[in-house]
This record gives C-alpha cells, sequence and structure tokens, in this order.
C-alpha cells in the first residue's frame, strides 16, 4: 500500500471527495481570514463586531445569489453563520493574546485590504453554494457535510479553534 500523498502530488492516492468539499473548503478559508481581521484590528478601536459591515457582506451575497439562481434568503442565513463564525475566530484570538502577549502580532495587515480577500472568498463560497444546491437538499448532505469537513480538517490542520468555528460556519448548510 502505498504512503498516501507526496509533496508533489498531495492528493494522488486521497479519497474522492464529497460534492460539499468546494464548500467547507471556502468556509475554512473564509475562516482564516479571521486572523488577518484580528490582527488588524488588534490594538486599534475598530471593534470586532461591524454590524454596517455586516450588511453590506449579507446584502452582497443575497444578489449574487439571485444572479446564481439561487436563494437569496437561504444564501443569507448560511453567510450569518460564516460572520459569527469569523467573529468566533476574532473573539478566540484576542483572548490568546491578551492572555500570552507575546503571541500578538508584531505587523498590522489594512483592513480594507483583508476585506478584499474577504470578497474573494465570500464571491467564491456564494458559487461553491449554487452549485451545491441539490447536494445541499438531499437527504446524504449531512453525512457528506461531516465528510467533508474531516477531509478539511485533516488538510488544513486546523486548530481546535479554528475547527470549532468551523463547525459553527457549516450549521445551515443542509437547512435549519
Ligand atoms: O470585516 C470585518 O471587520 C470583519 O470582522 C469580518 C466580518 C465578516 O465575517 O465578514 C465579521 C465580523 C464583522 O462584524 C464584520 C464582518
Amino acid at each position: 500500500v502505498p504512503v498516501s500523498g507526496t509533496a508533489a502530488a498531495p492528493h494522488a492516492t486521497a479519497p474522492s471527495l464529497s460534492a460539499l468539499h468546494p464548500v467547507v473548503e471556502l468556509a475554512a478559508e473564509r475562516l482564516a481570514t479571521a486572523d488577518l481581521v484580528a490582527a488588524a484590528k488588534w490594538g486599534t478601536d475598530s471593534p470586532i463586531d461591524d454590524p454596517a459591515r455586516e450588511q453590506q457582506v449579507l446584502d452582497n451575497v443575497a444578489a449574487q445569489a439571485q444572479q446564481l439562481g439561487a436563494d437569496p434568503d437561504e444564501i443569507r442565513v448560511i453567510f450569518r453563520d460564516q460572520i459569527e463564525a469569523n467573529k468566533i475566530v476574532q473573539r478566540g484570538l484576542f483572548q490568546r493574546w491578551t492572555d500570552h502577549p507575546d503571541d500578538a502580532p508584531t505587523t498590522k495587515p489594512d483592513l480594507s485590504v483583508v476585506r478584499q480577500e474577504i470578497n474573494r472568498v465570500t464571491s467564491a463560497l456564494v458559487e461553491a453554494l449554487a452549485t451545491t444546491t441539490d447536494d445541499r437538499g438531499a437527504v446524504t448532505c449531512r453525512p457528506e457535510l461531516l465528510l467533508a469537513a474531516l477531509q478539511v480538517h485533516h488538510e488544513d490542520h486546523l486548530d481546535a479553534l479554528h475547527t470549532r468555528a468551523l463547525a459553527r460556519a457549516l450549521r445551515s448548510v443542509c437547512g435549519s
């Protein structure tokens, strides 16, 4: 039996991926931006909660969903979860950096640049959600989602904080 994966072809011997793998991968990618957002806000007056920006994100995803023929309300609900999950990571990091100041970031990314990255991942995630509408409505959605989450957890080496946030982010993917 070959040892699974090499640097050149990491997925050569990996099992086939769930249809929902791209959704989970992009949700994890969006959560990875929370580290940058937290670093941008740490030590500034910018609060973790920014209701105006949240409204903008939700309105944008609803409009994009409409264009793609997906249900805007369903996409909105899923993105409320993405935002909550993002805040779980930001709060967790603020707590960590308060408790262990040596772990606090020493460089401060520009929040507006980080938000451009968030917009890019957000848009890709809406597309992935729109193309998996049938999978997300199927009775197999929950086991497929769990499988994909286990794969992404493994591939991305997620820590406890990001794993907890990912579970929060995926809450409504199969409906509520
Ligand atoms: O853009 C920010 O300031 C973020 O913290 C990111 C984000 C999001 O997930 O899109 C999360 C929390 C804020 O309330 C607004 C938006």
